[in-house]
């Protein structure tokens, strides 16, 4: 039995970047050698084990065939005579198809070490096909490696290509598609994963909502919203909704839904598509738009969800600077300055004075009015 660690782990060491999982393939055994030895079986379809103590995976080497139609439909061959190249053979990208075995030496049959020098993200074989996630994964690899200088190759977004308008994108079910997604979206650029599924026709399939919107924009403003967004925050809601805000409710809704998009995203994505153009008009604020700034408090619910808020002062920002790179957006610090001022006007004194029931909350309207409007006055 010999064991090699492969696939993200050897590809991540070579590059030089930290290694967080290790997955190893297992060539000559049975799986009941690996259970004799302590491992614990997981997985129905193919034989995967889990070390009995450091819980990292452990696969029988094994070959693929696709049987049927969409994601599911895998006939499966392992055994002790499925050799190493083999199972190599059967992965998506030559960079994630090299192993390395305990004495540190590495096997690379299909040219992953020339494609990581050439910064090449390449299928290895037709039998990329097979597995429609692999367009998703692919251009998740080219956001993630992005800043490392990868780039897809030609033949490989032929085949993705070759994929998307063969239908099959649509067989992935949502959760998948989102979970490459919001990996995509953790990127620093987290717009070439978008790119990539457009230059592959596979946009209009996962999100067609924003490959309609996106044909409408003459360069793209979205994506530049979503690169301004990543440099501006880590949070992958913002980021999200930066992309989409363009959308209106009823399409925010729609992709939210049908892409099974976790509802905080979906909230923050549907206020910052109602209310980035009226934080844009707040660039100089005058003192007639006082209403309008208490309005933006009270309709946003941001006395509840200030985080949230936060985190929409950050997407317009993001919009704005994709139409006007590097001039400043002043309302975001002005707007929270004043929203963290006038949280501090309370029920308490209203209270003590012996207003009660619904008469409080409008005195605190009130309070919170004038107060905006004595600054307004001041700016003026
Ligand atoms: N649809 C897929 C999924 C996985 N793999 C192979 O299985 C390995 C492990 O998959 P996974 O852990 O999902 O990806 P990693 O390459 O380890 O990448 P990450 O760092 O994002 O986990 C990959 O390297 C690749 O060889 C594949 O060929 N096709």
């Amino acid at each position: 039995m010999e064991i090699y660690l492969v696939g993200g782990a050897v590809r991540d060491a070579l590059l030089g970047l930290p290694v967080y999982d290790k997955d190893y393939v297992v060539v000559g055994a049975h799986p009941e050698q690996l259970l004799a030895l302590g491992y614990q079986q997981v997985g129905n379809d193919f034989p995967v084990f889990l070390h009995p103590t450091t819980k990292a995976e452990y696969a029988l080497a094994r070959t693929e065939r696709k049987a049927g139609q969409g994601y599911t439909g895998f006939i499966c061959d392992f055994g002790p005579d499925i050799t190493l190249e083999e199972d190599l053979s059967r992965r998506d990208l030559t960079i994630n198809a090299m192993a390395q075995d305990e004495a540190g030496h590495l096997y690379d049959p299909y040219g992953g070490q020339i494609d990581l020098q050439a910064r090449t993200l390449r299928h290895i074989s037709d039998a990329f096909c097979e597995d429609p996630l692999r367009v998703v994964r692919v251009a998740r690899f080219a956001a993630r490696f992005a800043p490392l200088g990868f780039n897809i190759a030609n033949s490989t977004l032929e085949l993705m290509r070759r994929i998307a308008h063969s239908q099959e994108l649509t067989t992935l079910t949502p959760e998948r598609v989102w979970q490459e997604t919001e990996k995509a979206l953790a990127c620093t650029e987290p717009q070439v994963f978008f790119e990539a599924l457009l230059a592959c026709d596979g946009l209009t399939a996962l999100f067609p909502e924003l490959a309609n919107l996106l044909a409408t924009q003459e360069k793209n403003h979205s994506l530049a919203a979503l690169w301004q967004c990543a440099q501006l925050s880590e949070d992958i809601a913002c980021r999200f909704a930066s992309l989409v805000l363009h959308l209106d409710e009823a399409r925010i809704t729609t992709l939210c839904e049908r892409n099974k998009v976790p509802t905080e995203h979906k909230q923050l994505a549907l206020l910052a598509s109602r209310w980035h153009g009226a934080l844009h008009a707040l660039r100089e604020p005058t003192l007639a738009q006082a209403d309008t700034i208490l309005a933006l408090f009270q309709e946003t619910d941001s006395w509840r969800r200030p985080t949230r808020f936060e985190k929409l002062l950050c997407c317009a920002h993001a919009d704005w600077q994709a139409s006007a790179p590097s001039t400043p957006y002043p309302q975001r610090a002005q707007l929270w300055h004043w929203f963290t001022q006038l949280q501090t006007i309370n029920a308490a004194p209203f209270v003590a004075q012996g207003v009660s029931g619904s008469a409080i909350g409008e005195a605190i309207k009130h309070a919170r009015l004038a107060q905006l409007q004595s600054w307004l006055t001041e700016e003026e």
